[in-house]
């Protein structure tokens, strides 16, 4: 989508800046009511707030219950819930910017924030749908906002079929929403090649995870 993270880090002076949405976002329809929209650079100027976000969040590692054994979740996170304040009012700005776009939409408004830090190729996400709360049974939506080094981020069908992929890059943003988060799984695979360190920004509705 966008240029790599590292061709933009001579950026650093530039304030980040939020486009507009309305025409500049498409839409994709994928199988049994689940869409994707995509909006390309929404956010410029990403370097400065790569740059906030890395020394602002209290970022932390987390372990979870696997199968029979605590393992190490492969990134590290922070997780803004609806009463907590953002790291940073450019967040605010993109969360309202959302909430009038898709003003309406089931699974509106945005209230949370989760951040993820992706320190190199070796983090990642495993095959999952958002489907702790409400996106079990309901149509929701998830936006995405990514910084960083760009990641693929592929989606396929939880009844079976091929994946798809979105390479998101610095200041793309990328949005689930119908039945997305129950009828398909999406993921951040490894990679094995040298690869910089990635932000994500999702904000979802109250009652989402
Ligand atoms: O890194 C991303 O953009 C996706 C993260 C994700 O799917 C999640 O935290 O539920
Ligand atoms: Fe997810």
């Amino acid at each position: 989508m966008t240029a790599g993270f590292q061709a933009s880090l001579l950026d650093l002076g530039e304030e980040p800046g939020l486009g507009p949405l309305g025409a500049t976002v498409r839409r994709t329809h994928l199988t049994d009511g689940a869409w994707l929209d995509l909006r390309p650079a929404w956010l410029t100027g990403a370097d400065a707030l790569f740059d906030r976000l890395s020394h602002k969040v209290p970022w932390h590692a987390e372990r979870r219950h696997m199968y029979d054994r605590m393992v190490a979740v492969p990134r590290l996170l922070k997780f803004y819930e609806d009463h907590e304040p953002f790291p940073d009012p450019l967040l605010d700005q993109a969360m309202r910017l959302l909430n009038a776009h898709y003003a309406g939409h089931p699974g509106t408004p945005f209230r949370t924030a989760g951040l993820c830090l992706y320190r190199d190729g070796r983090d990642s996400v495993a095959w999952h749908g958002d489907r702790i709360g409400r996106g079990a049974v309901e149509d929701t939506m998830v936006a995405i906002l990514s910084l960083g080094t760009p990641r693929p981020l592929l989606l396929r069908p939880r009844g079976g079929g091929p994946s798809i992929r979105h390479d998101l890059g610095h200041g793309d943003l990328i949005v689930m929403g119908g039945t997305c988060q129950r009828t398909w799984d999406h993921s951040i695979p490894k990679l094995t090649r040298p690869t910089g360190p990635r932000i994500s920004i999702q904000f979802r509705p109250h009652d989402v995870r």
